[in-house]
Order: structure tokens, then sequence, then C-alpha cells
């Protein structure tokens, strides 16, 4: 009787571990990491790597699927590369991965991880995104600076002009630069570049060198972040070089702050008020920290992104003079040729559209969102996450994705007539500002710009390439440098004015 009821105990305790165990052994299961390639002892994957990692991703994706687990050094990476992953980070757990890694870069260009790109999802990010939706990016807000952008447009015209006299060729990546660079300025503090300079003293082609070489080290993987005992001793020589950049960076924006702080403005009796002006006088009062890395963020995150945009978008249509002849007509018969195109012009040329969009899907100048990161452990879709994941979205991979997109990789802007397909990051297949609550909070602006300057330079010159290049000829190589897709051999073309003089004189 006894040895029943111990019999009896035992089954039961056996049974009830069993079940215990295949049912941890089923969820174990269904929360692994995501597959990738092997990870080797300390450097993990990083050989997987190299100099484009949106293409290295790519290529490793198509062995190890859309979600892919990758440890790079120290730090857990997950890759995700099409439409299905990113609606699942944007749209199910966007606030989950809403975080960013400490990266070391974010010390010096995030000016101690305190600007909205930088700085962790908390209240202090929040309030900085309130400011930008709210007070500096809206849609009115962007409407108010037309006038300085048309100006800045007229510049651009003339130097185009002075530039291809002779039949000289042009460099538009310098033109694009110069000319994003002061629509930027232009909104913080009122004034171009040049005329900062005359005003504080500030040199802001040395400013914004400094961000380009802030930027250029996000685009390296600082051995410092991914093993983090090699941090102290800064092996690539990275760290040095941010600090001395941080400090040229912040001293011009410091600066043109103080001058605001006197009361200096730097555009006497002008209505319209810059975003210098905008923060000092905000009901939350901000100190000059939080002013200076928003600051920070417009002039690193509008400048060459911008810039890179135009001059994809101008050498495609350059390339396909077919697409150019049909913009231009579209703007002859809708602008005509008595005045320039305004920004009031844009819902009336639809085709216009569909070429910035395509240039934004074709070459995203942004091809790897920044890293999102959970600061719990977390799931995407059956798999586990481990808290403090760096998650990365392929944008580049997304937006050219044969499953989703009929010939991926050629130049077709017709995609885009007749459907809505927005740039907004509400269609998972066509991401070049990310989506969700990181999403790019300038892409209204940057839209305004790229329409306005394209439309600009297509009403305006004739253009075409170097002597001796067939158009289909050109060299639309890409290269990834600064964290940016840019175009490997920059845009110089031969330009000539097709409309009477007046046009271009500013
Ligand atoms: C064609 C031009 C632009 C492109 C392609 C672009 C793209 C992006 C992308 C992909 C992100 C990262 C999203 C993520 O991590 O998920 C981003 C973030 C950001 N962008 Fe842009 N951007 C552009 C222009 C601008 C402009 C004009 C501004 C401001 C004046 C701006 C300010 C920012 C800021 C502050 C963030 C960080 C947002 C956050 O972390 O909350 N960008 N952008």
């Amino acid at each position: 009787m006894e040895f029943e009821v111990v019999d009896f105990w035992l089954l039961v305790v056996g049974v009830v571990s069993l079940i215990l165990y295949l049912k941890w052994f089923i969820s174990n299961l269904k929360t692994s990491l995501p597959p990738g390639p092997p990870n080797w002892p300390i450097v993990g994957s990083l050989f997987y790597l190299s100099k484009c990692p949106h293409v290295a991703f790519a290529n490793l994706a198509k062995k190890y699927g859309p979600i892919m687990y990758l440890r790079l050094g120290f730090v857990d990476h997950v890759i995700l590369s099409n439409s299905e992953m990113a609606m699942e980070l944007f749209k199910v757990h966007d606030a989950e991965f809403a975080s960013r890694p400490k990266m070391i870069v974010g010390k010096y260009l995030g000016l101690d991880w305190s600007s909205i790109t930088f700085s962790n999802y908390g209240d202090h990010w929040r309030l900085l995104r309130k400011i930008a939706a709210t007070e500096l990016l809206t849609i009115a807000r962007i409407n108010s600076f037309e006038p300085r952008r048309q100006e800045e447009l007229g510049c651009m015209v003339e130097k185009i002009v002075e530039h291809s006299q002779g039949g000289k060729h042009v460099d538009m990546k310098q033109i694009f630069r110069e000319l994003t660079r002061n629509n930027i300025c232009r909104m913080l503090f009122g004034t171009r570049c040049e005329t900062a300079k005359n005003f504080t003293g500030t040199d802001f082609d040395e400013f914004f060198n400094s961000v380009s070489k802030l930027i250029d080290s996000m685009a390296e993987f600082n051995l410092g972040d991914l093993v983090p005992f090699l941090k102290p001793f800064d092996l690539q020589g990275l760290e040095k070089n941010m600090k001395l950049a941080k400090d040229k960076m912040e001293h011009h924006v410091a600066s043109i702050l103080k001058e605001y702080k006197k009361g200096n403005k730097m555009v006497a009796n002008s209505n319209v008020k810059d975003f210098v002006e905008i923060l000092l006088n905000l009901d939350e009062k901000l100190d000059d920290a939080t002013i200076k890395s928003i600051m920070v963020d417009m002039l690193a995150g509008g400048g060459d992104t911008t810039a890179i945009a135009l001059e994809w978008a101008l050498a495609e249509v350059i390339h396909n003079p077919e697409i150019m002849n049909r913009a231009r007509e579209e703007l002859d018969k809708v602008v005509g040729t008595n005045r320039r195109v305004h920004e009031s012009d844009f819902p009336n040329l639809p085709y216009l559209h569909t070429i910035v969009k395509e240039t934004l899907r074709l070459h995203p100048p942004a091809a790897l969102t920044l890293g999102h990161l959970n600061v719990k452990d977390a799931q995407l879709l059956h798999y586990k996450i481990p808290a403090n994941t760096t998650v990365l979205v392929n944008i580049w991979a997304i937006n050219r994705d044969p499953k989703a997109w009929k010939k991926p990789l050629e130049f077709i802007p017709d995609r885009f007539l007749n459907n809505n397909i927005s740039l907004s990051g509400s269609n998972y297949n066509l991401l070049p500002f990310g989506s969700g609550r990181r999403g790019c909070p300038g892409m209204d602006l940057a839209q305004h710009m790229v329409h306005c300057a394209l439309a600009t330079l297509i009403q305006t010159f004739d253009w075409s390439p170097p002597v001796g290049v067939k158009p289909k000829d050109m060299n639309m190589m890409e290269d990834y440098i600064g964290a940016f897709v840019v175009k490997a051999n920059p845009l110089i073309v031969i330009a000539k004015p097709r409309l009477p003089p007046q046009f271009y004189k500013h």
C-alpha cells in the first residue's frame, strides 16, 4: 500500500517536471535569438562587416533572413531588412525600442547625449521633440521661411551661372552644400553662413567641417563602443578627433547664442522669428546647454542629408533625359516661363513629387536608421531581444526590396503616379526618414528644400553631363561616407541658362 502511494507521488512529480521542462523548452524555442552569422570570441561578427555596412547587412540577410542577430564586439545587434520587420518594430514595439545606444559619438555630436538625436527615450527627449514638432518644424513655421529659401535659390542660380561661364563644368555637390547649409543657418539665426562670420566671427565652414568629422566618425564602428574595455585606449584615435571637432562646433553655436542673449538679433526688423529667438522665449525656460544641443540637431541633421538627396535627384534626371523633359514640360505648363517656380506651385506639380520620392527610395541618404535600443528584454515576432540590443533598420535594403518594388534598381518615378504612397513613414516599404517616434522630425522641411531646389534647377537650366559623356554612361556608383550613401563621384555637369536674363539676377 505504502509503495503504491510513493509510486503515485513519484509519478505526479515526474509528470509535472516533464510538463514544466517541456514548457520551458518550447518557450525557449519560441523566444530564441534571431538567426545570424557565427559569432567569434571577442570580435563577434565584426569580420562580416565592410566599408558599406548596409550592403554587408543586405547580403547577410539573404542568407539569415529579414531579422538577424549579430554580436559586434560585446554588443548585441539586430538588423531588420524588410517591411514586415520594420512594421513590427515601428508599429508594434515602437516605444520599447525608442531609446538610443550610448555611443561615444553622442558625447561629442550630441553634446553629452543631450540632443534630440542622441538622448535616451524619456522626459528630456519628449520635451525636445515636442519643441521641434510644435515650435520649430511645423508647416506654418517652414512656410514662414519661404522668402529666405527663395533668396537662397536666387543665390544658387547666380552661382551656377558664374561657375559655368565659358562652358565650364559646375561642381553641384559644393553648390548644394552651400544652399542647404545657408537655408538651415537662415532658419536658426537669420543670416547666411558668411554673414554670421562678419557678425560674430563664427566660421560656419569650420563649424560644418567639425560636424562632418563627427558624422564621419559615426560611419566607422568605434572599437570603444563595441569592446568596452578598449574604450580608454581610443585605439583608432577617433575620440581625440571627436573632442577637437566638438570643441569647435560648440564654440560656434555658443557665440551665436551669446549675441542673441545680448539682444543682438542678426537680422534687424524681421517679422520672421528665428529658431534661436523662439528657443530663448519658450514658456518652458531652456538652459543654454539644451538650446545649443537643439541648434546642433538642426544644423547637423538638416544640412548635408538634404544636399545629398538633391545631388542624387539632379544626377538621376540628367542620367534620364526623358524624365527631365517630362518634369520640365510640367513646370512650363503650370508655372510658365515668366516667373520662377514658388512653393505654392507644388500641389500642381505631381510629376516633380514622383521624382523626389523615387530619389529618396533608390538613394536614401541615411542607409540605416540610427540605433534603436530596448532598455528591457523584449521580443520581435517570436524572437528574444535581450535588453540593451542595438536595433538597426536597413532602409537602403527595404527601399529596394524586389518583393516590394518592380525593377527596384531602376529609377522609375512613374511608380508613384496615381497612388498616395507617402514618405512619412506610414508605408513600411519606403522609409527614407525612418518611422515611429524616433522618425525624422525634419522630413517636411527636407522635402520643401529638395522640391523647391530641384524645380528651380529644372526650370532655369539645360543640363548635360561633362563633355564626352552620354547621359546613360554617367557614373551613378554609390559610396558610403560619414554614415551617408553619397555619389561616389561628385556631380560635375554643364549648365546652360534657358530663360531670359532677368531670371539669373538675384
Ligand atoms: C533628406 C533629408 C533627411 C533625411 C533622409 C533624414 C533621415 C533621417 C533618419 C533616417 C533618421 C533616423 C530615424 C531613426 O533612427 O529611426 C533621422 C533622424 C533625425 N533627423 Fe533627419 N533626415 C533628413 C533631414 C533632416 C532635417 C532637415 C532635420 C532638421 C532640420 C533633421 C533632423 C533629424 C533629427 C533631430 C533626428 C533625430 C530624431 C530622434 O532621435 O528623435 N533631419 N533623419
